[in-house]
């Protein structure tokens, strides 16, 4: 099986053709696969296959197995994919994901794509939508205590479920205890993506991430923008704010007018492999 390992901002996936490669067990695969230690060594698998309602499909596992709805550094890899390798010569296209259509338009240097901004539409409040257990509509800053601390939490889905918390220092941060708590916490019934937001000026915050189904990642691009989101609902940020990654920058910016979220960053090759062990 060919593969291409991408990284946006270090969140590295396993990208697979599927016009040209069979994929008989996704779950498994993306298992198999991620291990850093007996397989390829990724955040998880994407697989780039045809569309009848878009120019493709993104489909995306995490490194345990399991499904997800989106995925926001993996989309921007997904465009620089299909261009750089010729599957398409637009330089604005439609990928169809589980959250809907979305739309990309890429910067090009030197014949290949450097820089991509994703319409990543309208962000999801409503609670049994996200889905969060609440007696409230929407949750926006709401306390929830986990392992004895008191948090502020804002719940939003970018297509795919987000949980972002305001705290004072991120550096310093126990993640790796606070993180599982946060995914396996019985007020989502679809486990969470959890980000940890600390807030420098109204257009720059520091972010770290738990992600639903792999754990801490260098970054997360539907976290960045419901972190974006979360901002400026909470009053803490201007409408276009840089998020700052382990790996890298997002920029982006929440168009209240259009209720819609653009989102713009890089998305590189690391390499082109085969493989028959999987
Ligand atoms: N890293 C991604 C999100 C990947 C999916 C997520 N872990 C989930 O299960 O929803 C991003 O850049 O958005």
């Amino acid at each position: 099986m060919k593969f291409t390992k991408m990284e946006g901002l270090g969140n590295d996936y396993v990208y697979i053709n599927c016009f040209s490669e069979k994929v008989e067990n996704p779950e498994k695969l993306a298992i198999a696969m991620s291990d850093r230690h007996f397989g390829v060594g990724s955040d998880g698998v994407i697989l780039i296959k045809p569309s009848d309602k878009a120019d493709f499909t993104m489909d995306m596992y995490n490194a345990d197995g399991s499904r997800s709805e989106m995925c926001g550094n993996g989309i921007r890899c997904v465009g620089k994919y299909v261009y750089d390798y010729g599957l398409t010569d637009k330089t604005s296209i439609s990928v169809e994901t589980l959250a809907g259509i979305k739309y990309l338009d890429f910067v090009i240097k030197d014949g290949k794509v450097d820089m991509v901004t994703v319409d990543m539409g309208a962000p999801i409040l409503k609670a049994d939508q996200v889905p969060v257990r609440s007696d409230k509509e929407q949750v926006i800053d709401e306390k929830i205590t986990v392992a004895g601390v008191d948090y502020h939490m804002t719940c939003v889905s970018m297509g795919n479920p987000h949980a972002v918390m305001f705290v004072g220092d991120t550096e310093h941060f126990p993640l790796e205890k606070a993180g599982p708590l946060f995914e396996h916490h019985e007020v989502f019934p679809n486990r969470v993506n959890a980000e940890f937001v600390q807030v420098i000026d109204r257009h720059t915050v520091k972010m770290r991430v738990w992600e639903r189904g792999t754990g801490e990642t260098l970054a997360c691009g539907t976290g960045a923008c419901a972190t974006a989101v979360a901002c400026v609902l909470n009053g803490k940020t201007d409408d276009e704010v840089t998020v700052k990654l382990l790996g890298g920058d997002l920029i982006i910016r929440f168009d209240r007018e259009n209720n819609k979220v653009y989102m713009t960053g890089p998305a590189k090759v690391v390499f082109d492999g085969e493989t028959d062990r999987f």
